[in-house]
């Protein structure tokens, strides 16, 4: 297996591109199931769950091309099959997303369980029920979720949580219903905006973007789009964390600091100095300590939770004492335990972990045990003296985008070494 060796001590600074949003584009290419011609995707990340979910479109026959200027081109109109299989679906949740796209367009889905993850149990119990409430018969048998609906009818459905791909799957199916379909507590994720806004430019009528109710007027067809993908607001937040960790100054190229008020918020809590333009955020540490800073995750507009890790390892290094509480998923400070392998001084208590900041830490092999946390293990390795390894970075590879070259570019002494 991969790993990721980084020798710590060098801040951060400089220019750093941002990718197009994983948990946008992995919906938008849900989403184009539902056209009746080509759909063009710009700004998509080269990214492994991307990978996956290309393959498991073009397990359905969809053909999907990637042009020389990086524009993905989805044609639907080859489909052949409605399954999602479980070799597939197994090593990435998002592939849930098709599920509502396929018995709304074609009548039939059959989608593997995606099954717990390490962050939690991760059910999908909303996004059965949001079904069943638009018409569909949906059975469960022998590890795969099986919807059938001639033609799927308008309903109101209140959310009993905020579930943001929950969201993107009723929302999905809700555009080719017949009549009119209210979603309460919709999920507000920019990433949920980023998909209604791709869907309205195939032609869907939805209304309350950006709210936690979102309306929608059945259409009979969605017809081909070009759309752009947003920038990773999570990608974006990463690497201004590892410019406040280190003291340094990076500007983030291509981010939309309307996404991050949240986590902008709180990196000035920590001392940083920001700037913003349109599309670029800048963060200046002047070389100072970060101040711990209290968290609490939630859905948009409030804290992430894949931020989470990233300021836990912030936190590690600060002036004081940090606690952060994480209120989406119930087993996500993983992280915790390996950061202290390098000499972090943190407390689990419940969903809650109080980090006493130590002056410094030092280098040792760590393993990652999900995405955030292979982020947050890569930044840790960026302030601890000498050599750190951070094992299993495959997790890393599903979200981020040619991370080590980017933290190179940055001034970062990191390099993968071959498995
Ligand atoms: C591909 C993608 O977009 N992934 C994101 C998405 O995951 P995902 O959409 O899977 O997360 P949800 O928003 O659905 O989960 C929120 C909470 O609701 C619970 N729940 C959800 C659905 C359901 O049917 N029943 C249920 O109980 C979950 O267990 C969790 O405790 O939102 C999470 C929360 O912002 C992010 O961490 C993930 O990066
Ligand atoms: C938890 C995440 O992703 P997923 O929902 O795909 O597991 C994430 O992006 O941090």
């Amino acid at each position: 297996m991969a790993k990721i060796l980084i020798s710590g001590g060098e801040p951060l600074h400089g220019e750093v591109a941002i990718s197009g949003a994983k948990n946008a584009v992995l919906p938008i290419l849900a989403a184009c199931l539902l056209a009746d011609g080509p759909v063009t995707i710009s700004n998509v990340p080269h990214l492994h769950d991307v990978t996956t979910f290309i393959e498991l479109l073009g397990r359905m026959g969809v053909q999907l091309v990637l042009d020389d200027r990086m524009k993905m081109h989805v044609d639907p109109r080859t489909i052949e099959s409605h399954v999602a299989p479980y070799d597939l679906v197994r090593t990435m949740r998002a592939s849930i997303l098709v599920l509502g796209p396929l018995v709304a367009r074609f009548g039939e889905a059959e989608v593997s369980l995606p099954g717990g993850c390490a962050i939690g149990s991760r059910p999908v119990d909303q996004h059965i029920r949001g079904l069943q409430a638009l018409g569909a018969e949906v059975s469960v048998e022998n590890g795969y979720i099986k919807a059938r609906a001639r033609r799927l009818k308008g309903a109101r459905i209140a959310m009993d949580m905020v579930t943001v791909t929950g969201t993107e799957n009723i929302l999905m199916a809700a555009t080719l219903a017949e009549g009119t379909t209210v979603i309460e507590n919709a999920a507000q994720e920019p990433e949920v905006v980023d998909l209604a806004q791709c869907l309205v430019a195939m032609g869907a009528q939805v209304e309350g973007i950006g709210t936690s109710t979102l309306v929608v007027h059945g259409v009979e067809r969605l017809h081909g789009a070009e759309y752009e993908v947003l920038p990773d607001r999570i990608e974006t937040g990463t690497f201004l964390v590892g410019a406040a960790m280190t003291g340094g100054k990076v500007r983030a190229r291509g981010a939309r600091a309307s996404t991050l008020d949240a986590v902008l918020a709180k990196l000035e809590e920590a001392g940083a100095h920001l700037s913003t333009g349109p599309d670029w955020i800048e963060l200046d540490m002047g070389g100072r300590r970060p101040k711990a800073v209290n968290i609490v995750t939630a859905p948009y507009p409030a804290f992430p939770t894949d931020m989470q890790a990233q300021f836990t390892a912030l936190n590690c290094v600060a002036e004081g004492v940090g606690v952060i509480t994480e209120t989406v998923f119930e087993n996500r400070f993983m992280h915790a335990h390996e950061l202290q392998r390098l000499g972090a001084d943190i407390r689990l208590e419940g969903n809650t972990a109080i980090i006493q900041g130590v002056q410094r830490m030092s280098g040792a092999p760590i393993m990652a045990t999900d995405l955030r946390a292979s982020a947050c293990l890569v930044l840790a390795g960026l302030v601890a003296q000498g050599d750190t390894t951070v094992d299993r970075v495959y997790h890393i590879d599903r979200g981020y985008e040619n991370i080590e070259e980017k933290l190179g570019v940055l001034g970062a002494k990191i390099r993968r070494l071959p498995s």
